[in-house]
Formats: structure tokens, C-alpha cells, sequence
């Protein structure tokens, strides 16, 4: 038991978000990417609604999904100020990635059940992914923004008006040892007992 609590305070506090741009570009076994999405479906949801949708982009699908956020992010390269690094950028980096898995909430019919839940049962599945990833030696992140909760997204994701998209799961090979977490305030100043 003592040594099962060790083993999990460490990948809780040692969970890191590693970014594409500290990828190796080392392709990661889809039997691994199998093996993470398993555990995001462990995630507690109230009444059973398993509301996580994941669409799993490697590949040339990255490439597709690179020129998505590029041109979301600035439709006309005839507009002024439009600026082909930032485009590039942006085209570029899903493919820096071995896998980007999308992530949607099915919004549930059971009114007793508030969204809220619902969105707060697809983070817990997107820890749990990210506890995994961390635990393989692998790098990920949670990338949102203005794009990962818009309908562009959700449709390029194939979702229908029934879901909600919730950004993106980077994933890939570290290309360095992980970074030192920070954290801004200790627990204590976060928490009020009452007795
Ligand atoms: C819901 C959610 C959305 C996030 N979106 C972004 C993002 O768009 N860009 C980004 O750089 N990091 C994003 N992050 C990652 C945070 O920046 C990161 O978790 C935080 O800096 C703490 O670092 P750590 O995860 O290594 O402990 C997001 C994290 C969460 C939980």
C-alpha cells in the first residue's frame, strides 16, 4: 500500500505538459495510443453517461488538421496583415505531434444532468490520458484556445450538434527530460476547513 501511494503521488505531481515543439518526431505505437484511450474510459461520470467523443489524427491527417487551425485562425491570405509565419506555424505543428486526439463532450438528454457534469467527466477522461501518457514516458498537453470550443472545430472533428468540442490532446515522444512543475499557491491557500 505504502508503496502504491508513492508510486502515485509521484505521476500526479510529476505530470507535465510537454508541447509539440519538445517532441523528438519519434512516431509512437497506435498500440499505446489504444492503451490511453482505455483508461480515459475509466473516467467516473454521474448516471453512466460516458459523454468523452475522441478522434484519433496521425499521420496526413495531421497535416489536414494543421491547415484547419491555420485557416481558423486567419482565413485570407488576401487580408491585410495577414501573416504567412504565423499561418506556417500554425499549419506545422499538429504534425510535430505522433498522434492528436480530438476531444468532444455528447451532450447527455437526462436533464437531472447539468452540462457541467458532463464536462467536467470529459476533463477527468482527459487526465486520465494524460496520467497515462506521463506514465508511458510519453509527452502530451491539453491545447484549447478560441478554436477548441467552436463549431468549426467540432465539425472538422465530424461531430454533429449533439457534441461540443474541447480542444486537443497532443501526444509524442519527449525530446528532453520533463520539466519542474510549478504551482502559483501551496494547497493551504486554496483550502478552508470547518469544524
Ligand atoms: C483545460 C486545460 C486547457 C489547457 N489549454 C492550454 C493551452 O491552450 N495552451 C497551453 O499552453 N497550455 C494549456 N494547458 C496546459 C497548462 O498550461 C498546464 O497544465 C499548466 O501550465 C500547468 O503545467 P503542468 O500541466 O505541466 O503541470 C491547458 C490545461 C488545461 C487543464
Amino acid at each position: 500500500m505504502k508503496e502504491e501511494l508513492a508510486i502515485l503521488k509521484r505521476i500526479l505531481a510529476e505530470r507535465r505538459s510537454i508541447k509539440p515543439e519538445d517532441y523528438s518526431g519519434e512516431l509512437i505505437d497506435d498500440h499505446f495510443v489504444k492503451l490511453i484511450l482505455e483508461q480515459a474510459n475509466w473516467a467516473p461520470t454521474h448516471g453512466y453517461t460516458e459523454p468523452w467523443r475522441f478522434v484519433v489524427y496521425k499521420g496526413e491527417a495531421l497535416n489536414r488538421l494543421g491547415q484547419f487551425l491555420a485557416t481558423y485562425d486567419q482565413a485570407d491570405p488576401e487580408a491585410e496583415g495577414f501573416n504567412q509565419i504565423r499561418f506556417d506555424r500554425k499549419a506545422n505543428r499538429p504534425a510535430m505531434a505522433s498522434h492528436v486526439i480530438g476531444i468532444a463532450m455528447k451532450s447527455g438528454t437526462n436533464p437531472k444532468i447539468p452540462e457541467i457534469e458532463e464536462v467536467a467527466a470529459v476533463a477527468m477522461a482527459v487526465q486520465n490520458m494524460w496520467l497515462m501518457t506521463h506514465t508511458l514516458g510519453l509527452g502530451s498537453y491539453w491545447s484549447t484556445g478560441e478554436v477548441a470550443f467552436s463549431e468549426a472545430l467540432r465539425d472538422f472533428m465530424g461531430f454533429d450538434e449533439d457534441h461540443k468540442a474541447m480542444g486537443l490532446f497532443y501526444l509524442g515522444k519527449p525530446a528532453k527530460e520533463n520539466p519542474k512543475g510549478r504551482r502559483i499557491s501551496e494547497i493551504e491557500s486554496k483550502v478552508r476547513w470547518e469544524d
